[in-house]
Parts: structure tokens; sequence; C-alpha cells
């Protein structure tokens, strides 16, 4: 499986996601800097965190218009696992990839620390190798994770299973119905603040963002065998 890295000015969690991929998981993975107008090469695309342009405007506003983006809408639509974590979310909820916005945490604090999450659906391309209602610990870092949409989106939401995580005991940012990570309705397109690729190894105190990535390649390879069987 070849995974892009989409890097942004001001990214910095792409480090943390390509080893992630590469030592974690033990995959092919390549650095896409924004001005790249192609993924046709790769299979999976991540989104990683960081304050992209400096999350002015609001978090995401900007990287949404790179060039690189109309790549990923192109690739959303060819049915291309892909994942945005922290700002990568935002810039998915700013290119209209996943619906609803982002706003400042509740108490206006930018906040670091491990946090549960409940695995609402475990019957997404992210998430097969979890149990479904496990909880798992998986840092949050961010000032912008208190998600937020209307009333209408979020019975949506509920109704088609794609909330995928929400925040398990205690919310940290105020988010609509405690909602950690959404999926769009095709179920290639996933969005969420905690960040999994911080979980990956016992030195970084766990592994429970390991399976997400290994759901992905678990995913991959099921689809490619079917394809050249
Ligand atoms: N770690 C991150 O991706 C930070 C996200 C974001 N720019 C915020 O603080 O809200």
């Amino acid at each position: 499986m070849k995974t892009a890295v989409i890097v942004f000015p001001g990214s910095n969690c792409d480090s943390d996601m390509f080893y992630a991929i590469k030592d974690g998981l033990g995959e092919d993975v390549s650095y896409v800097w924004h001005t790249e107008t192609t993924l046709d090469d790769y299979d999976a695309i991540m989104i990683p965190g960081g304050f992209s342009y400096g999350d002015y405007l609001r978090s995401g506003a900007i990287a949404r218009f790179s060039n690189i983006m109309p790549a990923v809408v192109k690739a959303a639509k060819a049915g291309k696992p892909i994942l945005g974590v922290c700002n990568g979310f935002q810039v998915l909820l700013e290119a209209g990839l996943l619906p609803g916005a982002m706003l400042r945490n509740k108490e206006l604090k930018f906040i670091c620390q491990t946090t549960p999450l409940v695995v609402e659906n475990n019957n997404t391309i992210f998430t097969k190798e979890y149990e479904d209602n496990e909880v798992i610990q998986v840092p949050i870092a961010h000032g912008e994770g208190n998600y937020f949409c209307d009333g209408r989106t979020l019975q949506q939401l509920e109704e088609n299973n794609q909330v995928v995580f929400k925040y398990h005991s205690k919310n940290p940012n105020g988010s609509v119905a405690d909602i950690a990570g959404i999926i769009n309705e095709q179920g290639n397109v996933l969005g969420m603040m905690p960040h999994p690729e911080r979980a990956v190894d016992d030195i970084l105190g766990n592994k429970d963002g390991l399976r997400l990535f290994q759901s992905i390649l678990k995913h991959w390879r099921e689809s490619h065998a079917a394809v050249t069987s």
C-alpha cells in the first residue's frame, strides 16, 4: 500500500504520521508537498495535524485552497481511504468533504492530553480492527476541536452510523454529541481530532492508534486481492 502524507506550510504532525505508516505499519509512505497536483500513485491519503497557514481565518480555511486539494477530492470520489487528523480533519471540513464545522474549544484553551474514546462504529475501513464500543486511549492536542453541526446533520450522521469515535466519560472541548471523529456517507473519508499516529508504539505510552492504520491496510489488501484474483 502506497500512502501519501500531505504537507502544508505549518503542518507539524507530518513526521508522526510518516513514521506511524513506515515503522508502525511497515508500509511505503511519501511526503507530498501542497503544491503538487496529483495523488494518482497513492492508495491512501493522510492529512496530518498542525497549524496550516498559521490557522489564519479559521483552521484549515486556507489549506483548503491548496493546489493538492482537487487531487484529494478526486481520490475521495474514487473511494480511496482518506484520513484527516486534527488540522487534517479541519481541512476536510473546510473542503466540504465532511459535514459540519470546527469551533474553538469550549474553555478557549489549547488541550493536550491522552483521552479515552469509544469506538462507535467498528464497521468502517478505518476501525475494523477494534471491537464495537471498545474504549481506547488516544492523545488530543488542539485549540479548535469543538465539532459543531446543525440538528438535522447530526441526526443524519447518527442514523447513517457516520459517528465513528466519541469522547468517553469526559468531553474535553464541548463538541456536539461528544463527537471526536466522523466519516463521510461513502465510508472512505474519516476526520478525527485525536491523534492515532501518536499511539502506535509502547514507547509512546500505548498502541491503541495502530489498529486504525492496520484496518486501512487490511482493507487495502482485501480489496487488492479481490481485484487480482
Ligand atoms: N494538532 C493539531 O493539528 C492542531 C490543530 C489546530 N490547528 C488547533 O489547534 O485547533
